[in-house]
């Protein structure tokens, strides 16, 4: 599409455009990270755009289950040939977010890539990475992540996988002691895998050291049948992710080297002594880096919801606003433009956070090289909080987009149900939401009771800050919204522990007080996650070196979210004083005028996010407007529609009508 030619555009489209104020791609620049990264996602995505391999035979929804994982591998493998074929060298890992879309509906290498070689690199010693590290990179052995069983998720201390160390032979036996015990989940695990690392209780001189990684073959690399002591199969289909074969595996006390154990934090010597790690959930190492990745993949997904929603709200028309005047653009209606603006200020939110979140996790992996795991809990803790956030607004935003274009965001060719379905099982994997949540609330009162302790964590420096408790601003600056963030969180931190120590001072176990009050423990780790992504946004862009223009729009946006998200939880304002009633409406009616200021520049800032219409993949979102004819042709494509009379009308249809003749 010649973005250029606006002949070929709607007409709406073309009058929005028009009314853009700010440099596009200067903001594109900044969602990039930078003009480099712009240039390098645009060459990759050209290289994969151009690329007929990449075209389905017919739409995705019309194959069978055995057909999308088929068509889906061969494109990942595809896609793993071009690009290891590029002289230039791409990283794969560093840029994940440029093939976002090429692939779809999830795809069999998916765990391969950001789990199996993270798990080798982060868990597997040197000479561990130099027997398996290359082979992997080069896609010489495909693996997974086995970890969660039939029986536990969540809890994986409560795994039952057994691992248990021989010294006469120097081997670990693995087994699957019961039916819980069945791995169960691994994306990639099903067919396409003939390695994975496997977390498994590990037992040697008559002790259980608890969960670890182990390195295990699972298929023979010649015949890629499995091997004997294995069995493996595919769990079936799923709300989302189809093309992906995630998989099931038992073991029948089969046996692998004692050098398969992943041994760069832990170590089983050869007569079995067991060597402890630095700090004892190292293990859990890949876990945390993927939680980390997430963040950024929910703002993309988003990115391809709001793109697609805010153009088919500028296309579509319906109804009236005056009456007997013309149907206006349903982005002209108030409440529409709450559903769809609100979501693009929630991408800047989350790839600021994301960011920053990815700079924390550098300075551990650093500090970790040098035998410092002082900020391990820090980040445990961030990256817990953010994955849980990010993947909740992601999903419940890409719902909302798919409801903002009523009957047509519910057809598959909108893309918008197979994006909130890739981006909802995010709530879920990787360390389930609530879980994660009450990980950073465990953090918090814990950070609450060391106050004057210098623990060097920042991000829970301010609950130190006592005095911020008496003190709410009166003025309505972006930072004083962000110090209500912080007062609010403070404050359900404080209620938190003074309520929980309370039952303990009854007489209840901590444990049982824990559990009495979780739901308040999740709402203070949800306020503190979201002070935190509030004052990574506020800072960002007050720090943002940018034209006017551009920063003008970024300014709005960041308002808008920090007013949106005090009135969706205003209450926790009021209760902690950091805000009235008053207030609250005064911000109310200001959210409205925020709505009307970005509503002409709508349209422009998800141009911005720069997506290509073959990876957009959406009858509705495309660039040129389009719609209707897009959804009449991809109507025509319903295999129903290849006769007149189908079949099943001979077959059920007519023997009813007529039955009663
Ligand atoms: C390179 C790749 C980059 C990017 C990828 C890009 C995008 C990604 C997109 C898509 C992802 C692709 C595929 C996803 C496929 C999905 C895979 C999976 O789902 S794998 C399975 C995931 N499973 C889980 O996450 C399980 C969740 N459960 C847990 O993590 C633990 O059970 C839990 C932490 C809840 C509890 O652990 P437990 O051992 O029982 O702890 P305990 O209660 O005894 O102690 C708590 C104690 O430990 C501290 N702690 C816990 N975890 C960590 C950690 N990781 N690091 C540091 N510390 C930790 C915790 O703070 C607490 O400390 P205190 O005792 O309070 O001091
Ligand atoms: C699409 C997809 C891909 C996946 N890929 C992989 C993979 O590649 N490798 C892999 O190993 N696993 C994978 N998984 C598994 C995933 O990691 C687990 O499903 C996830 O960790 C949740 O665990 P669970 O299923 O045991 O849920 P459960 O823990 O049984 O959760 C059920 C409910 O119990 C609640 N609950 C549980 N424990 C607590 C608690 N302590 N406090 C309060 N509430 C609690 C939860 O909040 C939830 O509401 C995948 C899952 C999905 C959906």
């Amino acid at each position: 599409m010649d973005k250029n030619n606006e002949r070929e555009c709607n007409e709406d489209l073309i009058r929005e455009r028009r009314k853009c104020n700010f440099n596009i791609e200067e903001l594109t620049n900044i969602v990039d990270g930078g003009k480099a990264r712009t240039a390098r996602r645009r060459e990759i995505q050209r290289l994969l755009i151009n690329d007929p391999e990449f075209l389905d035979e017919i739409p995705q929804d019309y194959m069978s289950h055995e057909d999308r994982y088929s068509n889906e591998l061969r494109k990942s493998a595809h896609l793993m040939q071009k690009l290891a074929d590029q002289e230039s060298g791409h990283d794969i890992h560093q840029d994940i977010g440029a093939l976002t879309g090429i692939l779809k509906d999830g795809n069999p290498l998916m765990v391969h890539l950001s789990m199996f070689i993270p798990a080798i690199l982060g868990q597997a010693n040197s000479e561990q990475q130099e027997k398996w590290l290359g082979r992997s990179l080069r896609n010489e052995i495909i693996g997974t992540y086995a970890q969660t069983e039939l029986g536990h998720g969540t809890f994986v201390r409560g795994l039952e996988t057994r691992a248990t160390y021989d010294p006469t032979v120097e081997e670990f036996v693995l087994h699957t002691p019961t039916i819980t015990a069945t791995k169960w989940w691994p994306g990639g695990l099903g067919k396409t895998c003939n390695y994975c690392v496997v977390m498994a209780q590990l037992y040697t001189q008559g002790r259980c050291y608890g969960p670890h990684p182990f390195i295990v073959q699972l298929r023979d690399e010649e015949t890629h049948r499995s091997l004997p002591g294995i069995t493996l199969g595919e769990i079936g289909p799923r709300l989302g992710l189809n093309s992906n074969d995630n998989g099931f595996l038992k073991f029948e006390n089969h046996r692998i080297p004692r050098t398969n154990m992943l041994m760069k934090h832990s170590q089983v010597l050869k007569d079995g002594t067991y060597v402890k790690p630095l700090h004892n959930k190292l293990s859990y190492g890949t876990m945390m880096l993927v939680r980390v990745g997430i963040v950024g993949a929910c703002s993309r997904s988003l990115q391809y919801a709001v793109t697609i929603a805010t153009r088919y709200s500028a296309v579509r028309h319906q109804s009236e606003i005056v009456p007997g005047q013309p149907e206006p653009q349903i982005l002209d209606y108030q409440t529409q433009q709450y559903k769809v603006i609100p979501q693009i200020a929630s991408v800047f939110a989350l790839i600021f956070s994301a960011r920053s979140l990815s700079k924390i996790q550098s300075s551990v992996t650093a500090k970790l090289k040098d035998g410092n795991t002082d900020l391990l809990p820090e980040l445990h803790s961030l990256s817990s909080g953010l994955k849980a956030l990010s993947s909740s607004d992601a999903s419940w935003g890409v719902e909302v987009c798919r409801l903002a274009c009523g009957g047509h965001g519910y057809l598959a060719s909108s893309n918008l149900p197979r994006t909130y379905t890739g981006t909802t099982c995010a709530i879920t994997y990787e360390g389930e939401n609530t879980v994660l949540l009450l990980q950073v609330a465990r953090y918090l009162i814990k950070s609450y009771r060391s106050i004057g302790k210098e623990t060097g964590a920042s991000s829970v420096s301010y609950l130190a800050d006592q005095t911020s408790l008496a003190s709410s601003s009166s003025s309505f600056s972006n930072k004083a919204l962000v110090q209500a963030f912080k007062l609010s969180a403070l404050s359900l931190v404080a209620e938190a522990e003074a309520r929980l120590q309370k039952l303990c001072d009854m007489g209840q176990e901590f444990y049982h007080a824990w559990n009495y009050c979780s739901v308040l423990l999740l709402k203070c780790a949800e306020a503190h996650t979201r002070y935190y992504i509030c004052e990574k946004y506020e800072q960002t862009v007050d720090s943002l070196k940018a034209s006017e223009g551009v920063k003008n729009v970024l300014q709005s946006l960041c308002r808008l979210y920090l007013i949106y998200h005090i009135t969706l939880t205003h209450g926790d304002f009021l209760k902690c004083g950091a805000l009235t009633p008053r207030n609250i409406a005064v911000l109310e009616g200001e959210m409205c005028d925020l709505l009307a200021v970005l509503r002409p520049q709508a349209v422009s800032i998800v141009d911005a996010f720069d997506i290509p219409d073959e990876l957009l993949g959406s009858t509705l979102g495309c660039w040129d407007g389009n719609v209707y004819q897009r959804l009449y042709d991809e109507a025509l494509k319903s295999p129903l529609n290849k006769t007149d009379v189908p079949d099943a009308y001979y077959k059920y249809l007519l023997p009813l009508m007529k039955s009663s003749l």
